[in-house]
């Protein structure tokens, strides 16, 4: 195996995103803003890796209304994929365009090495899902995003996600209904975006007959429901989407801080990831070792 790439290849991948899909257990899939942070949640055990449209706007220093493009989103959702053994979902925002563009966004993603990806309701240009003054499109014209999406896919197991952001807009009995014909045009996973408490989790549940994805980011509209609690609820994937970057801006800001009052770093060194752990999660050894058998490598195959 090749230091460059992953161990599994992106067939194997969508195929172990299915699978957990289907299997009992909640997939749990923090949001990596970095490949370097997907190594770290393969590290620690989560199932699957998420690429968050907020992560990778506000990464750029860009507000999450849309303005990101369907090449910026597949280069940067493929360098996070390939990066890691586990299955990464993207968030496809709106498809970026017609639904035609939809179809070309899968295909983009699938090449990118995605599992899978997310297209939501809104109109363009979108909005942050738990901001006031979302607004979304006909059900007919996200039908026809979905259509789009899941004819372009070559991989059946790559994974369309329906985001039905309506829950805001026309009330939970329209979302759901949304996310039952979402289903019928063969969304294999449906996005509960912004519930306002657990029972309309419950409700949802209880009336869509496909997968669940529900969506812990802080500072929204939904209560942050803990692991045992989605499981409980019968919901079978969560993002914590901009968890990851908020944590870490959170301590950059904080040390940036204590550096301009100290004029050091000194004071904040216990708190920085150390250098061997970060050798560690980019495998330093492993390289050298690739490389000292490169330096030492001659023509008749004898190495020392
Ligand atoms: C999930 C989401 O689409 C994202 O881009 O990560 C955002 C998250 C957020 O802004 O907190 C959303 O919910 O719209
Ligand atoms: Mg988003």
């Amino acid at each position: 195996m090749s230091v460059f790439s992953s161990g599994v290849t992106d067939a194997d991948k969508r195929a172990a995103l299915r699978a957990g899909l289907n299997s009992s257990r909640l997939q749990r899939w923090p949001g990596a803003f970095s490949p370097l942070v997907a190594k770290l949640v393969a590290d620690l055990g989560f199932e699957g890796v998420y690429v968050s449209g907020a992560a990778l706007s506000a990464d750029l220093g860009l507000p999450d209304i849309g303005l990101t493009t369907l090449s910026e989103v597949a280069a940067r959702g493929g360098a996070i994929a390939r990066a890691t053994d586990l299955p990464t979902l993207i968030d496809a925002d709106t498809g970026f365009g017609q639904p035609m563009s939809a179809a070309r966004t899968v295909a983009a993603l699938e090449d990118a090495g995605l599992a899978g990806c997310h297209l939501e309701d809104q109109v363009n240009p979108k909005r942050c899902g738990h901001l006031d003054g979302k607004e979304v499109v006909p059900a007919e014209e996200m039908i026809q995003r979905l259509t789009a999406a899941v004819g372009a896919r070559r991989d059946p197991n790559f994974v369309i996600c329906a985001r039905t952001d309506a829950r805001d807009v026309e009330g939970l009995d329209a979302a759901i209904e949304r996310a039952r014909a979402y289903v019928a045009a063969g969304a294999d996973l449906i996005f509960t975006e912004a519930l306002a408490d657990p029972d309309e989790f419950a409700r949802f549940r209880a009336a869509v007959e496909a997968p669940l994805l529900a969506n812990m980011t802080e500072f929204g509209k939904s209560p942050l429901l803990s692991a045992a609690e989605l499981h409980d609820l019968g919901y079978n994937a969560v993002i914590y989407p901009v968890t990851t970057l908020r944590l870490a801006m959170g301590a950059v800001e904080d040390g940036l801080r204590q550096i301009a009052l100290d004029g050091t770093q000194a004071g904040v060194v216990d708190r920085m990831q150390h250098r061997q752990r970060l050798y560690e999660l980019v495998r330093y050894a492993d390289y050298n070792d690739f490389d000292s058998s490169l330096f030492t490598y001659t023509a008749g195959g004898d190495s020392a």
